[in-house]
């Protein structure tokens, strides 16, 4: 018997398009399936005023298909530079729908970032009185934490002093890895929600390492232990409206992932709707794939779901999608999960 689930068409609330012939190549693999996604603004030089950011905006247009159902939600990348004014005209003007922050030195392209977080004070303030909201890179960066402690650390002493300190701010924890980032964001009440990407859902630390290095389930925050999977599993089947999809969708070229120093970033955009119906599926959540994927994130920013529908149907065939996405600059590895699937995107 085929079975088929069709759910409004979903939104990735956590994107990265890079630029040039990246941005050429995988921006048609995300506007395919999803309507809108919030494009990360790690650029170099980063997206950090509202003129950057209209251009880039216009990029992205650029590179999509004819007649795509698509649209670029904008972000400005939160320095200790940052203008509250510049800042503000953009959201009002619906340019931007979200502000990020990036410890400095924590992720790709991450140097601008904030590395004294009172400096962005006055911006945080700014955002809560005109509810713009802010996504936050959710890792401390100091050497002597150990890389799987630093998002717990970073919810104690970074994320929980900044609510705090900073009512009304409406925050939105990026790709949590963990289960104190699902019991943290659960009880945080409506000004708090939580990203969760595919891959998170999938690998943990063990798929990094285990009888051989896999460059391409490296990202960051990296993938940790097993029970900290099945707390995300947990959380995005769970259908509770503070987690929803953001992808993290992060291109690198095999080049740059492939050598003695690769890149952090799991390139999913292409297959994230076949693996995440296999996911609801396997723990018998498929009702609430709707909810994660295409649901929870408007609520939470305000916006309305998608008008359209995706359909996915259970094929008695793996389905097949390609090993890997060409690039002016190269090839890009789409994510295996290393397991057949079988929904497919109809
Ligand atoms: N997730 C990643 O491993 N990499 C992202 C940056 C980020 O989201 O932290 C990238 O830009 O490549
Ligand atoms: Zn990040
Ligand atoms: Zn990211």
């Amino acid at each position: 018997m085929t079975q088929t689930l069709t759910i409004r068409r979903p939104d990735d609330w956590h994107l990265h398009l890079r630029d040039g012939a990246m941005l050429t190549a995988v921006a048609p693999e995300t506007a395919r399936h999803f309507g809108r996604a919030i494009i990360m603004p790690n650029l170099v030089p980063p997206v950090v005023t509202g003129a950057q950011a209209a251009a880039y905006r216009d990029r992205i247009m650029a590179a999509l298909p004819e007649g795509a159902d698509f649209k670029p939600l904008m972000t400005l990348y939160l320095t200790e530079d940052t203008d509250p004014d510049d800042l503000a005209a953009a959201h009002a003007s619906g340019l931007i729908t979200a502000v990020k922050l990036y410890p400095a030195g924590a992720t790709t392209n991450s140097n601008s970032g904030v590395r004294d977080f009172d400096k962005v004070r006055p911006v945080l303030e700014r955002m809560a009185e005109v509810g713009c909201p802010l996504c936050v890179h959710g890792e401390v960066t100091a050497a002597e934490i150990d890389i799987f402690d630093r998002e717990a650390v970073f919810i104690d002493t970074v994320l929980d002093p900044i609510r705090r300190a900073t009512p009304g701010l409406r925050v939105v924890m990026e790709h949590i890895t963990t289960k104190q980032g699902v019991d943290y964001a659960r009880a945080g009440g409506a000004d708090l929600g939580a990203t969760i990407t595919t891959h998170h859902l999938i690998i943990n630390r063990n798929h990094i390492l285990v009888g051989g290095i896999k460059p391409h389930y490296y990202c960051l925050p990296v993938a940790k232990r097993e029970e900290h999977r099945l707390a995300l599993r947990e959380a995005a089947t769970s259908g509770e409206d503070s987690f929803f999809l953001g992808t993290d969708s992060a291109p690198h070229t095999d080049a740059l992932k492939e050598q003695a120093c690769g890149c952090a970033g799991c390139f999913t955009a292409t297959n994230t709707m076949s693996l995440l119906a296999h996911v609801f599926d396997e723990d018998g959540a498929l009702d609430r794939l709707e909810g994660f994927a295409s649901l929870n994130g408007p609520a939470f920013y305000g916006l309305p779901a998608n008008k359209a529908t995706l359909t996915l149907t259970r094929e008695a065939n793996p389905v097949t999608y390609p090993s890997k996405i060409d690039t002016a600059d190269g090839p890009v590895t789409v994510f295996d999960p290393g397991f057949p699937v079988h929904w497919a995107v109809t």
